[in-house]
């Protein structure tokens, strides 16, 4: 779906579908120069970074194997409940892996924060994070990240994989959701 099927649950479009994939492809082009010469494994945060996954994977050009975890501390709400569940973990060990975790959206960061500690503590050569949005004002522990698509303000978004309530994962360009659609 498009902004236009959204129709009146959208505020105002923030990123299209074309600025996300230019700025993927930039930060393709970074990631490669960094592994130069290694395997990484890409690690996807189920469901938000499905398509980011899918974009920046294809991008990329180095030896990539991927894998993903599942872990929820949003439910159905709008509100990050603070508390982290693995609902699937990854099914490859990680010892002496250069790690790459993808995700969609970075806010509070109680997500990354915890599962970039969780996957430290495997015995990986390395573990870094690509986010395609992050939300710097509204960090509640600060998560180093290495790339970063864009930064934007506290509004929440849908769309590109991220949802509310499970839906508009499939729009293909970020917006932002109108109150009245959650208030
Ligand atoms: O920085 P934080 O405040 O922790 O928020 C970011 C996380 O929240 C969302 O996932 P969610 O738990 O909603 O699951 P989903 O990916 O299945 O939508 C998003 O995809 C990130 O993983
Ligand atoms: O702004 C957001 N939109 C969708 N999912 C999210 N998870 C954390 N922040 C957000
Ligand atoms: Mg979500």
């Amino acid at each position: 779906m498009d902004a236009r099927d959204a129709g009146q649950d959208l505020e105002r479009v923030l990123l299209t579908e074309d600025q996300v994939h230019t700025r993927l492809r930039e930060m393709a082009a970074q990631i490669d120069a960094h592994y130069a010469g290694s395997d990484v494994l890409l690690v996807g945060v189920l469901k938000g970074a499905v398509m980011v996954m899918a974009d920046l994977a294809r991008a990329l050009t180095v030896p990539v194997t991927m894998d993903w975890m599942a872990v929820s501390s949003y439910g159905s709400g709008t509100k990050s409940s603070g508390v982290v569940r693995i609902l699937k973990d990854l099914d490859t060990d990680l010892t002496g892996k250069n790690v790459l975790i993808v995700e969609d959206i970075i806010d509070s960061g109680l997500t990354l924060s915890w599962l970039s500690a969780n996957l430290g503590s495997r015995g990986p050569a390395s573990v870094k994070i690509a986010t395609l949005l992050r939300k710097p004002t509204a960090a509640k522990v600060d998560v180093a990240v290495e790339w970063v698509g864009f930064d934007i303000g506290e509004e929440f978004v849908v769309g590109y994989g991220l949802d509310y309530a499970e839906r508009y994962r499939n729009l293909r360009d970020i917006g932002v959701l109108a109150q009245h659609v959650y208030a």
